[in-house]
């Protein structure tokens, strides 16, 4: 079984952050692994508290696992300062970090903001690292500096962010601009749209999160960049299809759904 880390902040409510890359990692076929971050007190409604983890746990957490473990390839989430920007960074060069995919977390859902505003320039430095970087809308607005009101500009966005040095790109829409179109643009330049199948639901908790970590389990399993973000995006829509309502806000993406069906578990 390939083995896939994810650096990542905990959702106390088990929707997005940590839990919902340990359980796409577990849908997708891989054995998932943790660093957390941060740990946050969040639920459907929102984020309540952010308790960073010290720079010396951090690093040791990546320290052990890479000097025992192959790890095949590593998703990273949220990092909330420069200085953890600046450890995460250090370590994935030490221990030459291979298939990273890079979730630059700004807010969550609930448009908690999870990045200290002083580190988003640096978090911008960050993501030459990574193979691939997946932005949501808000994230690739503040990225490229532009605001982004349909494909057009999800594609200028992209190749802006391009310009910062990452490889790949995939600038999700969401539900925000193209119902569920997202854009990848690929190493050299070429530019794929992925149109993705609706669900009318305000249960979608923790997409960006399982949608990172569903790729980056891919590429750990030795799919190209492209198709693991074709296999990934698959992954989200149905994961978003079955997504269900718990607490009050916004709800969790069903994670085991499909498997619960074709194993015959009830999970009703
Ligand atoms: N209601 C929806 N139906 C189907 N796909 C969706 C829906 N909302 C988001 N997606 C898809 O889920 C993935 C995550 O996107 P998004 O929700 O924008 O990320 P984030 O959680 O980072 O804000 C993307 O592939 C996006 O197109
Ligand atoms: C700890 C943590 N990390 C990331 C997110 C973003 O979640 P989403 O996938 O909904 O953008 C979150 N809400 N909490």
């Amino acid at each position: 079984m390939k083995k896939v880390l994810t650096i990542a902040g905990s959702d106390s409510c088990g929707g997005a952050g940590i839990q919902a890359d340990l359980k796409a990692m577990s849908a997708v076929g891989v054995y998932g692994m943790s660093v957390i971050t941060a740990v946050t007190a969040q639920n459907t409604m929102g984020v309540f508290a952010i308790q960073d983890i010290s720079k010396e746990v951090i690093e040791k957490q990546i320290e052990v696992i890479y000097e025992d473990i192959e790890v095949s390839s590593v998703k990273v989430g949220m990092l909330s300062s420069c200085e953890i920007i600046d450890n995460v960074e250090k370590m994935l060069l030490k221990y030459k970090a291979k298939n990273i995919v890079l979730d630059p977390v700004i807010f969550s859902k609930s448009n908690f903001k999870l990045l200290q505003d002083d580190a988003v320039e640096r978090l911008k430095r960050f993501l030459r690292i990574g193979d691939l970087t997946t932005p949501n809308i808000p994230e690739a607005e503040i990225l490229s500096g532009m605001k982004i009101t349909n494909k057009e500009e999800m594609i200028l966005a992209g190749k802006k962010i391009k310009e910062l040095g990452v490889k790949n790109v995939l600038v999700k829409g969401g539900s925000r601009v193209a119902d569920c179109l997202d854009i990848f643009i690929g190493e050299d330049g070429n530019i794929i749209e992925l149109q993705g199948e609706m669900t009318v639901t305000n249960n979608t908790h923790g997409t960006g999160c399982t949608l990172s970590s569903a790729i980056a389990s891919y590429m750990g399993k030795d799919y190209s960049i492209e198709e693991s973000v074709r296999l990934g995006k698959n992954y989200i829509t149905q994961a978003i299809k079955n997504s269900f309502a718990i607490g009050h806000g916004v709800g969790p993406v069903g994670h085991f759904v499909e498997l619960y069906k074709k194993a015959g578990v009830d999970y009703e």
